[in-house]
């Protein structure tokens, strides 16, 4: 991030030739055979030396590198100036330039641990206590909605970074959820969100949390409100609005406005991504769940990471090698996407979360000069959980015709060791098997020798698995709670890196403004046919189309 293209870079040239060289001929099968200690050479152990014990093996030995392909992504790092950006980000100076903020997740979950400087991070701990004491207030009873009834519902209403944290880690720590405490997430502006689960809800035992960093999202805004009217229509007074509506943002005059007491909102700061944020005030719904001690836990194990990716030379820092292997991919071999594979229910959504996470944040054509970049930057993030991924798409992983890097995920231990643990050796199984057969496939030879001499040659050809399919695994351990942060913050350090070597700025979003600005001026359309100007004829025929159509 030097002013540089990625592709300025020597050791970037130096990679192209190594590519150049030796991609053809590279066999995963024949890399393990030349070197008995290639397990042990790419795999790293990751132990926790700051708070709760978290162990994480990353196995990288079956990706498509060699060491001198290793040493010269990790050049290519440092001429990026990865380290000296990282000590930016938690210093705090501003590096989201476009909107001139610092960058500071990892204040969230320091407990005074690192120095800094930012306004507001000397905050965090008393925001922290206001959600200690609200969490235990709701958890315990002595909360109470409008008819001095207990709550036993939360609803989050937000979207994008004010929903898809809580979700996915409310799912993944389900086993510590409070569960007479029902939670739901309503995102969606289509009413039948909203609606639905208005259904499952009574009045005077629910609580909402409206989550909006700016307090201004039309999806949130207009949800919240039904949910206000709904709710009003049972209570009346508007005084209770107080005891069933807490708002999370960073705009106070906008949370007041909506006629939510001061008292009730939980503040965060700008600093705060939003695909950042479910450590903060964000993770109102997630602590209500699971208990503020858990949900300390689980910012205590991303802190780990946070001193791991900060302290950690780059040879053994996972971040970074997670990052410039999944780089090797994407700008040398042409992947254009990364799957994560989560052999763990509870990590379900997983996948949907690193979309934004990763996609947001790495999803840029400009660097932060403003140039424009001459190579693949951020990649699609997809993926389902193991082994419902196996019996649907992985076909194509398998033996179609692109190559797909893959994220294979597994805890080594199950919350629910059913059946005497049988149905977590099934799933390990799988675990180690598909990465298995996709780096060492199976052959013509070894498919002619099973199928006998008679079979035909495009059966034995279907059954040949190609050998240079890819597959890293980090594997968390339990305790799962703070495992979760820890894996989370390894992800959120791994796009770091990647934007940085890209000259991106992975924290704007300037790219999901524009269609907010058209569909606002379409909506003030919709009513008549003759509103509709200044579109394309596709645009305008289509709109047309619904007018004529729709049943109010
Ligand atoms: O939390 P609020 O401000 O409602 O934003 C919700 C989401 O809006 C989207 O348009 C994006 O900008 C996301 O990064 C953000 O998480």
């Amino acid at each position: 991030m030097s002013g540089k293209l990625a592709s300025d870079y020597p050791s970037w040239k130096k990679l192209q030739q190594l590519y150049d060289a030796e991609h053809s001929k590279i066999v995963l099968k024949d890399l393990f055979a030349q070197d008995p200690q290639r397990f042990s050479k790419f795999s790293r152990e990751y132990n926790s030396t700051s708070g709760p014990d978290v162990t994480m093996l990353v196995d990288l030995s079956k990706n498509l590198i060699t060491e001198p392909v290793l040493e010269t992504l990790l050049e290519l790092a440092r001429e990026a100036k990865v380290e000296e950006y990282r000590d930016k980000m938690f210093a705090g100076e501003h590096i989201n330039t476009s909107e001139d903020r610092a960058v500071l997740h990892v204040a969230l979950r320091n407990f005074n641990d690192f120095k800094i400087a930012e306004s507001g991070a000397d905050e965090v701990s008393a925001v922290l206590d206001h959600m200690k004491e609200f969490t235990e207030a709701v958890r315990s009873g002595a909360w109470k909605g409008y008819t001095g009834k207990t709550i036993n519902t939360i609803v989050n209403i937000g979207i994008g970074g004010s929903d898809l944290g809580p979700v996915m880690v409310t799912e993944a720590l389900k086993p510590y959820a409070k569960r007479d405490l029902a939670a739901h997430f309503v995102s969606n502006i289509d009413g039948t969100h909203i609606a639905e689960t208005l259904r499952l809800c009574d009045p005077e035992t629910t609580l909402f949390i409206i989550a909006s960093k700016t307090f201004t999202t039309q999806e949130t805004i207009t949800n919240a409100e039904t949910a206000r009217g709904w709710f009003l229509a049972s209570a009346k007074d508007k005084a209770h609005v107080a005891k069933h509506f807490v708002a999370l943002s960073t705009n106070t005059k906008a949370v007041t406005g909506f006629g939510i007491h001061e008292s009730n909102m939980f503040q965060f700061w700008d600093w705060v991504g939003g695909r950042y944020s479910l450590w903060s005030a964000i993770g109102l719904s997630i602590a209500l769940v699971i208990g503020y001690e858990n949900f300390e836990q689980l910012l205590k194990g991303a802190h780990g990471m946070d001193k791991h990716f900060k302290e950690t030379p780059l040879e053994d820092n996972l971040p970074v090698l997670m990052a410039v292997i999944g780089l090797w991919y994407n700008d040398f071999y042409g992947s254009q996407t990364l799957a994560l594979l989560p052999y763990d229910q509870y990590l379900h959504k997983f996948a949907d979360y690193f979309q934004q996470g990763d996609m947001e944040s790495n999803g840029k054509f400009v660097t932060k000069n403003g140039q424009r970049v001459n190579y693949q930057t951020g990649p699609i993030i997809w993926g389902a959980s193991g082994t419902n991924g196996q019996h649907s798409f992985y076909q194509l992983v398998h033996q179609g015709t692109k190559l797909i890097p893959t994220d294979f995920i597994a805890p080594t231990t199950s919350h629910n060791p059913i059946e005497h643990s049988k149905h977590h050796r099934i799933l390990l199984s799988n675990f180690f098997a598909q990465p298995e057969a996709l780096a060492f496939g199976k052959t013509e030879e070894e498919v002619k020798r099973e199928l006998g001499p008679n079979a035909s040659e495009a059966l034995v050809k279907s059954k040949v698995f190609q050998k240079r399919k890819v597959s890293r695994h980090p594997r968390a351990y339990s305790p799962l709670f703070v495992s979760v942060g820890a894996l989370i913050a390894l992800y959120e350090h791994k796009i770091f890196v990647q934007g940085v070597i890209w000259g991106i700025n992975s924290f704007d979003q300037m790219g999901v403004e524009l269609g907010k600005v058209l569909a606002k001026n379409i909506l003030a359309q919709l009513e008549k046919p003759e509103d509709v100007k200044g579109h394309d004829s596709s645009t305008t025929g289509l709109i047309h189309y619904y007018q004529k159509n729709r049943k109010e």
